[in-house]
């Protein structure tokens, strides 16, 4: 299907059946990417949810047209033409609905939500990391074969101090701000290790809570930040009530309906605590504690895996640093450190007692997403291992230094994207010393690029065959496929369209599907013309069903989820 035959939004709104892209302005008048401007009551657009006006402090400008983009002026700021997936976005909010080209199944009834990192500046000051910028998230509101969508900037304390005062107010991902003289740095330092200076710049992921609450995430705790799914309005932080401390946690709990476990690093006694918090509750429970065999300090812990039984701890030689964490200037591996000689561990414990049943040395490994892990079983029935898999950079942590946001934005052809597979542990059972850690399928079939996976939820914890991620067709700087990896057949279907980035392929499966791959895979496109558009795959064919054109493109954005529509 090509993008180019599609008429955009903005030139289809003479169209009586078209509905139109809106956002609010402050006097609640509601904005057409044209400027024309129309009292809200008397707006055509059936049940749109612009439920929240822009609060003056929230200002909302018209989506750039795609010349603006193309030009590099948007929002009266003029700035370099960089692929719009690395472009700050340009307003903070928008809504409106989209025209679907092909069809959205019906039995699709609900809202996918993404968060990203998609503003890279503030003031005159550009960010140097993809993972500094401040959260947006993007919503699509999928019902009647209809396609509602929107983003929103998150009301971080950081984005908001940062606005207020035109510069970067708390420690972000590689940013810090700037001590006005030695005493200010003193007390900058003091406030590192009371967590007040940390970000709280929730910019990594969504997850639905068990009972309904939708929570914003990064590696902060303090970063926790609940929204409204419909408005995505930031309701207010999500408090721990609980007094476990510390400062960071894994970007990526496991969450389902009955349960939230996570992993607390302790840097200070290096392991990690195992926590689990119950819906219709703020307070995490300790599961048990595994203190690092390497260090020194605790290994990064960005994801974890879990099974029907266990938690894998991975203990990656990708350690935190406290003194790059203290640093003002960026690291080559910012606040980490890579500790070859300290070895790589996978620790195994046991759900329910906080026993540790297995605690292998592995491999050297870089990763930041588990895909999933399932128990090995004889023929007894009895469990022998445990199978866990992963994005895995092949053990080289200079991934990290090609997210910066000069690398991703000066791709001249060359093919620069590090190798990446899918890691597959296996961690024996029966008092072995080591665990083994293999690619899953040949990663030339996934063009060697691996990152940004999604699984059907049902098969969480439990053996499953299929997986979606993002591959890559080189030459390229950045992952740029959308891949379909069958793990049992060994083989992956990919998709891509020259200049693309897609943002991770999200599976939603079909209500009352027997099938793993019945389902369908929600991806948001950044174009290289500067526009960008929904994508539906169908989650077996791997074949497009259904696009839907934003008025304007989206930066990168990281990690959704899935709120259904009861
Ligand atoms: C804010 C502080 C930290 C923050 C850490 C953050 C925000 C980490 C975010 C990590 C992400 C989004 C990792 C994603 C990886 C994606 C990859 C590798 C994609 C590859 C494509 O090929 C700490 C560092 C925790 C320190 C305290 C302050
Ligand atoms: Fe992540």
């Amino acid at each position: 299907m090509a993008s180019t035959t599609m008429p955009s939004l903005r030139n289809s709104i003479s169209s009586p059946t078209m509905l139109l892209p809106a956002m609010s302005d402050h006097n609640n008048h509601i904005l057409l990417p044209n400027k024309l401007l129309i009292n809200k009551g008397q707006r055509n657009l059936r049940d749109l949810t612009v439920a929240n006006v822009a609060t003056p402090s929230l200002p909302v400008i018209a989506p750039p047209t795609p010349e603006e983009q193309r030009s590099g002026t948007t929002g009266g700021r003029r700035h370099h033409h960089h692929h719009v997936a690395w472009t700050s976005i340009s307003q903070e909010r928008w809504e409106g609905e989209l025209q679907v080209e092909g069809q959205i199944p019906l039995w699709l009834k609900g809202t996918y939500l993404r968060n990203g990192p998609g503003m890279w500046h503030i003031g005159d000051y550009n960010f140097r990391h993809l993972f500094d910028g401040y959260a947006t998230l993007v919503k699509l509101q999928l019902q009647d074969g209809r396609l509602f969508a929107g983003h929103r900037q998150i009301e971080s304390e950081a984005y908001r101090a940062a606005k207020k005062n035109q510069k970067i107010c708390y420690r972000e991902f590689s940013e810090v701000p700037k001590a006005a003289n030695f005493l200010a740095y003193v007390g900058e330092l003091a406030n590192l290790f009371s967590g007040a200076s940390l970000t709280d710049n929730a910019n990594t992921g969504v997850v639905k809570l068990g009972d309904g609450r939708v929570v914003c995430l990064t590696e902060t705790q303090k970063g926790s930040i609940v929204i409204d799914p419909e408005t995505l309005e930031t309701v207010g932080k999500f408090e721990y009530s609980d007094s476990l401390g510390g400062l960071i946690h894994s970007a990526h709990p496991v969450v389902t309906d009955k349960e939230f476990v996570t992993l607390l690093p302790d840097l200070v006694r290096p392991g990690y605590l195992v926590v689990r918090m119950e819906p219709g509750t703020s307070e995490r429970r300790v599961i048990g504690r595994v203190n690092c065999r390497g260090g020194p300090s605790p290994g990064w812990v960005h994801s974890f895996p879990v099974t029907q039984h266990y938690v894998v701890v991975p203990e990656m030689p990708l350690r935190y640093c406290a003194q790059n964490l203290l640093k003002a200037e960026p690291t080559p591996l910012y606040k980490f450190e890579w500790h070859p000689q300290s070895k790589a561990f996978m620790h195994v414990m046991c759900k329910t007692s906080g026993n540790i049943v297995a605690s292998v040395e592995v491999p050297l490994f870089v990763t930041f997403h588990f895909i999933n892990a399932y128990e090995e079983e004889d023929e007894d029935g009895r469990v022998t291992a445990i199978i866990a898999d992963c994005c895995e950079h092949n053990s080289d942590p200079t991934i990290l230094d090609r997210l910066r946001l000069q690398n991703l934005r000066s791709f001249n052809g060359e093919d620069v994207l590090p190798d990446a597979r899918v890691g597959r542990f296996r961690i024996p059972l029966d008092g072995s010393p080591s665990g083994t850690l293999d690619a899953a399928l040949d990663p030339d079939e996934h063009g060697k690029g691996m990152d940004m996976c999604s699984i059907n939820p049902n098969h969480l914890g439990k053996k499953y065959r299929y997986a979606y991620a993002c591959g890559a067709r080189r030459p390229c700087n950045f992952p740029n496929t959308l891949t379909k990896l069958d793990l049992e057949s060994k083989k992956a279907k990919n998709w891509h369209e020259e200049g693309a980035v897609p943002s991770e392929p999200f599976f939603v499966a079909r209500p009352g599907a027997t099938e793993e791959d019945d389902g369908v895979v929600i991806s948001i496109i950044s174009e290289k013309n500067g526009e960008g558009y929904a994508l539906l795959l169908d989650g077996s064919t791997f074949e497009e069903i259904a696009r839907a054109r934003f008025p304007y493109g989206l930066p990168y954005g990281l990690h959704g989820c899935w709120v259904p529509k009861e």
